[in-house]
Formats: C-alpha cells, sequence, structure tokens
C-alpha cells in the first residue's frame, strides 16, 4: 500500500466481512457466551441462567453459526455469478469466530478495504450502533496486534453498508414468508390475525436513538414502517407489533406487550388463528426458535389456537440478491455513504440515525459572541 486512505474517499473494495451477533457452538461456551454478550450491562444472573438454559436445551449449540454460514455459501454463489471476485470473511460480536480475530486473519491476508455486512437490519444502539462499536473494536485491537496497520501506509477502512429494513428485497421476501405460514395454516372461515415481533430494547434505549426532532424511537419506527410494507405488500389491514425476549430487571420498562401476552390477550378478543412474523430477524436463530417455536407455540397450544410461525428471510433468493447488490454498488467506492446505517472504520453514525438524541447538537465552529 502506497497511499493513506481517508475514510469517506472512493476507493475499491477488495473484501467483505459478514458481521454478526454470534452464538455457542457447545455448551462448554454457553456461560462465556453469555458474559460477552451482557458485559456488564445489569442482567440479573437468574435470567442469564434461564437464557443458558434455553441454549442449553439444544445441546449447547445456537443455529446461528450454522444460518450464517449458509448465508454466507450463498453470497459467496451470488457474487460468483455477478463475476465480482471479492472473499466473504464471517466475525461476530459475542462468540468465534470473534471479529477480532476475522479482521487480524483478513489483514494478513492482505486485505485493506472492507465492506461490513450486519445481519441486523435495523437503527438503533442494538441494531446499528453497537456493530458500529464492534467495528472500532476490532481495528483498534488490529493496530495492537499489526502496528503498520495504523500507519497511514498500512491502514484499513472498513465501511458498514446500509440498514435494509426498508428495502424492497427485504419486504417481498418477508411478505412471501407470511404466505407460505398462512397456506400452512390452512384454509379457515376467518383470515389468522397477523403478528409482527422483534426483539424489544428499554424503552430509555428506543428513545435515545434517531434525531431529537422526532422524539427519538427510531427502532420501534423503523420496525412498524417494516410491519406495515409487509402487510401492506399482503393486502393485510389490520395487524399487530408486539416484541420478544426482553431481559434486564422487571421494573424497568421495555417495549411491549410481549408476544405471549399479546396470545392471551387476543385468545381474550375471540381470535383463535394466529400468523407470527418474526420481523425484526433475518434468520431462525435461538430467540426465535425458543422464544416463538417453544415458549409463544405452548401458549397458543394451551389456549386451542391455531398458531403458525413464519420464516425468517435467511437465504431467500432476494435478500441474498439484495446483498450482492450492496457490494456490487459499494466495491467500486460508489453507494450512498450518507446512507442510514453507512459508515467507516465504526466512526460514523449521524444524529438522524443512532447516536443517542439525548446528545446536545454543536454548532461545528465557536459562534462569534
Ligand atoms: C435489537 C436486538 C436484536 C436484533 C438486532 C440484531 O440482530 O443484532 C438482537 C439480536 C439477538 N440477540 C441474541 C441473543 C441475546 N440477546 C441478549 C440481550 C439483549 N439483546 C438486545 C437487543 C437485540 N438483540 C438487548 C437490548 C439485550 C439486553 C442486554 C444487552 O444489551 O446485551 C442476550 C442476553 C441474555 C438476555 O438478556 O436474553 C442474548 C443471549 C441473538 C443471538 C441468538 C442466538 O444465539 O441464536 C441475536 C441475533
Ligand atoms: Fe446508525
Amino acid at each position: 500500500m502506497t497511499s493513506s486512505l481517508a475514510p469517506g474517499g472512493p476507493v475499491p473494495f477488495d473484501a467483505v466481512l459478514f458481521l454478526s451477533f454470534g452464538g455457542p457452538d457447545g455448551p462448554q461456551d454457553v456461560m462465556p457466551f453469555l458474559e460477552n454478550v451482557t458485559r456488564g450491562r445489569g442482567i440479573p444472573r437468574e435470567r442469564l441462567e434461564s437464557v443458558a438454559e434455553h441454549y442449553l436445551h439444544f445441546g449447547g449449540v445456537s443455529p446461528i453459526n450454522r444460518l450464517n454460514l449458509d448465508m454466507i455459501d450463498a453470497l459467496r454463489a451470488d457474487l460468483g455469478r455477478r463475476g465480482i471476485d471479492l472473499p466473504v470473511y464471517f466475525g461476530n460480536r459475542n462468540w468465534n469466530p470473534m471479529v477480532e480475530d476475522t479482521l487480524a486473519e483478513m489483514y494478513r491476508s492482505g486485505h485493506r478495504r472492507i465492506l461490513v455486512f450486519p445481519t441486523s437490519a435495523w437503527g438503533g444502539y442494538s441494531g446499528c450502533r453497537q456493530y458500529h462499536e464492534d467495528i472500532a473494536r476490532a481495528v483498534a485491537a488490529l493496530a495492537e496486534r499489526e502496528p503498520a496497520s495504523a500507519t497511514p501506509a498500512g491502514s484499513v477502512l472498513l465501511r458498514k453498508l446500509p440498514q435494509y429494513w426498508s428495502h424492497p428485497a427485504f419486504v417481498a421476501a418477508g411478505a412471501d414468508a407470511v404466505r407460505r405460514a398462512v397456506d400452512q395454516l390452512g384454509p379457515g372461515e376467518v383470515a389468522p390475525r397477523l403478528v409482527f415481533t422483534a426483539h424489544s430494547v428499554p424503552n430509555s434505549a428506543d428513545a435515545a436513538s434517531g434525531p431529537a426532532a422526532d422524539g427519538g424511537g427510531l427502532y420501534s419506527r423503523q420496525v412498524m414502517a417494516a410491519s406495515q410494507a409487509v402487510a401492506d405488500a399482503l393486502g393485510v389491514a389490520d395487524f399487530d407489533q408486539v416484541w420478544q425476549s426482553r431481559s434486564g430487571p422487571p421494573q424497568i420498562p421495555w417495549l411491549e406487550p410481549d408476544i405471549c401476552d399479546h396470545l392471551e390477550d387476543l385468545h381474550a378478543q375471540g381470535v383463535r388463528r394466529v400468523v407470527v412474523y418474526p420481523v425484526g430477524f433475518i434468520s431462525d436463530h435461538l430467540e426465535v426458535v425458543w422464544d416463538l417455536d417453544n415458549e409463544a407455540a405452548d401458549v397458543a397450544e394451551r389456549l386451542g389456537m391455531d398458531y403458525v410461525r413464519a420464516d425468517t428471510v435467511g437465504t431467500d433468493p432476494r435478500f441474498i440478491e439484495m446483498i450482492g447488490d450492496f457490494v456490487e454498488t459499494y466495491a467500486t467506492g460508489a453507494g450512498d455513504l450518507s446512507a442510514m446505517g453507512c459508515g467507516d472504520n465504526g466512526r460514523t453514525c449521524r444524529e438522524r440515525c443512532c447516536v443517542p438524541a439525548a446528545r446536545p447538537t454543536r454548532p461545528a465552529v465557536a459562534q462569534p459572541s
């Protein structure tokens, strides 16, 4: 490398990093994984122990790693069909392969300009800013391991690709998943109630995302807009938005209602047939299979309701093609750098995205008095 790499400039990229949450690969991984996830964020010990049991129920193996590798294989095939010769690497926030290790491996293989695809579609802290933080942490760790990466001549550029919660491919793939679930439920006198779920977050975290002028709530507004778009694609006028997988101490408010409480409410209203679509996730990982296929399904069964959970988008060819389109567009250094979620080396989320709304905005230049 001879020239310095100024973030934000039009540079061609030479590799893709598929960046995800991570999950355990065996019983011995479960507690260390959960400790990495919560990193002292005040999740009660009992909650961690009960979440550990969910993982242990599946032999301590989260499906998330296999599902990510399936998506990566599909993406490689898609890039191959386009004649795009960029290798795709896999790294995670909370478990092996850790993003710090993956980036070091990429660097040693000569990669300096890396497009990062995050497995979250959303804005907000957990969905967007935390992935920027992962990138920043990996770049900092690289500077320790490979000091040349901290010099202008050897510097790396990791560019996070945009959020895709409103992308037509995400919406179309979701609508088809709901159609399949409705078919699986079979014919009935009344159409099933359509219920969308996404991961709950503390109300305070939701309030802190997005521009203060809009009142924050970026994550919950995006989730509701995505659900609305899927419902519109299906021609469904009435649907519900609910949340799942809350944790934290009970006295701290999180986005509600929870899916299980909501099924009770629907039953009380006389609803007997439900299709649940986990719009908040892109693969059928543990939060989906435990909280929806076990807990919520048990509630529905106890209440005598017909219940089908729709597939997440996963390897739907349109969804994989969307990732391929992002790579094709951004690989040359083109692509909209102001798109929400997009940013270099973990640095560029703006107040309109996942920067806390409460943060006071200061004029860039001191005002004359
Ligand atoms: C918005 C959001 C997404 C969607 C965006 C995205 O996809 O990134 C998401 C995804 C996921 N969440 C996952 C698992 C967990 N999330 C936890 C904890 C938390 N999630 C939160 C939010 C989100 N989480 C929050 C505010 C917490 C509280 C504590 C903290 O801020 O850390 C905990 C700790 C125990 C517990 O509290 O339940 C676990 C085990 C898995 C992997 C599943 C598998 O292994 O297959 C995935 C994909
Ligand atoms: Fe952001």
